[in-house]
Order: structure tokens, then sequence, then C-alpha cells
């Protein structure tokens, strides 16, 4: 059975789809948005995190470095990211878990053994499995055989998603999956690239396949101040959501929930900034005037 890069099983989750979930979160994503708030998930190979509060300047981590990338940071030690090559032998021997790694390739098996372990619960609540990311479709042949294991189980496959996926894959996902939270991020290609590195042809394609399928889509959009939140795209997003009779969008209004991954990986902070309440309002208002229904998640 193939495998795939895993950045984290999280169990009990209750935002990612309904009822109690397992939530799998597939690292890789062939987008790069400029607000992206789990910088850790871009990679498809493991990295290592090093969190300067967790770190007590014991060395530890000096003596086990074969590529002298652990450098003096004051009274503590953190990390030269020219020469890091993330090997991990530092976060296996940290006693404060300041240093920690970030992706391990796991079987089908593997994950479903941790799946499995809340079958339960599933049951109970109405729940089942998400698969999430990074982007859980870049997973190719894993994200496949995965939907196909938890779908033959039995259990609710949610999948998050960018929607930034070859037709065929994406087709094959929408037969496995019941649920999809598939983000709208922009509607013009051009600034879709300027925002997340790829335009959006391929995106809209498996959106309008999605929302022809009979299968349950929540559409989702990250709104980013002075970025995605225009008359203009919002009255395009209108547009084509009509010809789909759906007027309800789920908003995700920016957060900086990354900010200490983004230090942790030695990566500039992204360059977006919040609202204030009395900006989100005046940006909710311009959803209602074009005949769409944002409801904040
Ligand atoms: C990390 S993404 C993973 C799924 C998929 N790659 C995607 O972008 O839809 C999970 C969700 O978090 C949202 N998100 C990421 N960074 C955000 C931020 N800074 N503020 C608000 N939402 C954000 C994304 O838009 C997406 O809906
Ligand atoms: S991950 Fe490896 S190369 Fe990087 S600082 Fe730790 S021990 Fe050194
Ligand atoms: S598509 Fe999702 S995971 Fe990829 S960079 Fe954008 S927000 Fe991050």
């Amino acid at each position: 059975m193939s495998q795939g890069m895993i950045y984290n099983i999280q169990r009990m989750s209750i935002h990612d789809g309904p009822g109690l979930r397992t939530t799998v979160f597939l690292k890789g994503c062939p987008l790069r948005c400029l607000w992206c708030s789990n910088p850790e998930s871009q990679k498809t190979t493991p990295q290592m995190l090093y969190f300067e509060a967790q770190c007590t300047g014991c060395g530890t981590c000096k003596d086990v470095c074969p590529n002298d990338a652990v450098i003096p940071l004051g009274e503590k030690f953190g990390r030269d990211t020219a020469k890091c090559t993330d090997c991990g032998l530092c976060a296996e021997s940290c006693p404060t878990k300041a240093r920690e790694m970030s992706g391990r390739l796991m079987t089908v098996e593997e994950v479903m053994k941790e799946v499995q372990k809340d079958s339960l619960f599933y049951e109970n609540s109405g729940g089942g499995v998400t698969f999430g990311g990074g982007e859980p479709t870049a997973g190719g042949q894993f994200f496949l055989d995965m939907l196909e294991a938890v779908h033959n189980e039995g259990f609710h496959v949610t999948v998050d998603t960018c929607g930034f996926c070859p037709a065929e894959r994406f087709d094959k996902t929408i037969e496995l999956a019941d649920l999809f939270l598939f983000d709208c991020k922009h509607m013009d290609p051009e600034q879709h690239k300027k925002l997340t590195g790829q335009d959006n042809a391929i995106i809209l394609r498996n959106m309008r396949a999605a929302l022809s399928s009979g299968k349950q889509v929540r559409i989702r959009m990250p709104l980013m101040p002075n970025m995605n939140d225009s008359e203009e795209n919002i009255a395009a997003m209108a547009e084509f959501f009509k010809e789909f009779d759906r007027n309800e969008i789920e908003i995700m209004p920016c957060h900086a929930f990354g900010k200490s991954k983004y230090l942790a990986l030695g990566k500039s902070l992204p360059e977006v900034s919040q609202y204030t309440p009395e900006q989100l309002k005046v940006v909710l208002e311009r959803f209602a005037r074009h005949g769409l229904n944002p409801v904040i998640v």
C-alpha cells in the first residue's frame, strides 16, 4: 500500500465537518497563499521547527547536530537555516520539545489504525474523518487510497481543499467524499496567481464539478483585507455561484494563528493585516449587496 507524508492526526476535532472527527493532515501544497496559517504544511518533506520560548539553553542539540547548524542565540541555541538539513537529530534529543519535527511517512494501514480508534464516536455523533493539509489532494495516489479505505469502512469523509488538483484525481475524490470544505480565494486568475502562486482555472473547473455532483459542498473564503475583499471580486463570486443557486459563503476573516510556526521555521512573517470589527462589518455588507449570505465560521 502507498505511503504519504502526514504532519498531524487530530482526534476529537469539532471544526472540520459534522460531529466528532479525526482530521488527517497531509503535508505538501502546490499553492503558497500569502496568508497561510500552516506554513509547516507546504513542503512535502519533513521539517524541524524550533520554538525559542521552550528552549532552556541546555545545549544538547549542539552536541548532536552533524552540520554545525545549532548556533548561540543569547542564552539559548537557535539554528542556522542555511546549514540545517532538517535531519531531526536535535529534535530527538531535545528534553523540552523546543525542537520538533513536522512530517512523517505513514502507510494507509498506519493511518487507518489511528482513525479506527474513534469509530464509536463517529457513529454516535454523526462524525467521521476529514482530510486537510496542506492540500490533501496533492497527496496523489496515497490520498485516493486513504479516501477509499475510509469510505469502505462506511465512515463519513470530508475533504478540506483549495481545489488545485488534476481533474481526473478530483473526479475520483468526488466519488469517494461525502462533503467538501471548498475554498474560494479569488475569482480573477491574475489576482489568484499573485496571492497564491497559481491561477484558478483548474480550481474553478473542480469547483463546478463538485457543485454539480450532488455531494455536499460548503464554500469557504479566507477573507483578506485589501486582497480579495473588493466589491468587484465579491460581485464575481455572486455571479459564479448564482449558476448553482448557492448564496451561502462561510467566511474566515484573516487571523495570525500561524505566527509562531513562521518563527519556528525561521521564515519571515506574512504581510497581512487583520480586520477591526468595523472594517469587517463594511466588507460583509458588500456580500449582502450582491445577494450573498456570509456566515463567519
Ligand atoms: C491550511 S488550509 C488547508 C486546506 C486547503 N489547502 C485550503 O487552502 O483550502 C485550511 C483553511 O485555513 C484557511 N486559512 C489559511 N490561512 C488563513 C488565515 N491566515 N486566516 C484565515 N483563514 C486561513 C484556508 O483558507 C483554508 O480554508
Ligand atoms: S535538524 Fe539536524 S541539521 Fe538541523 S539543527 Fe537539528 S540536528 Fe542540526
Ligand atoms: S492552499 Fe491552503 S495549505 Fe496551501 S498555501 Fe494556501 S492556505 Fe496554505
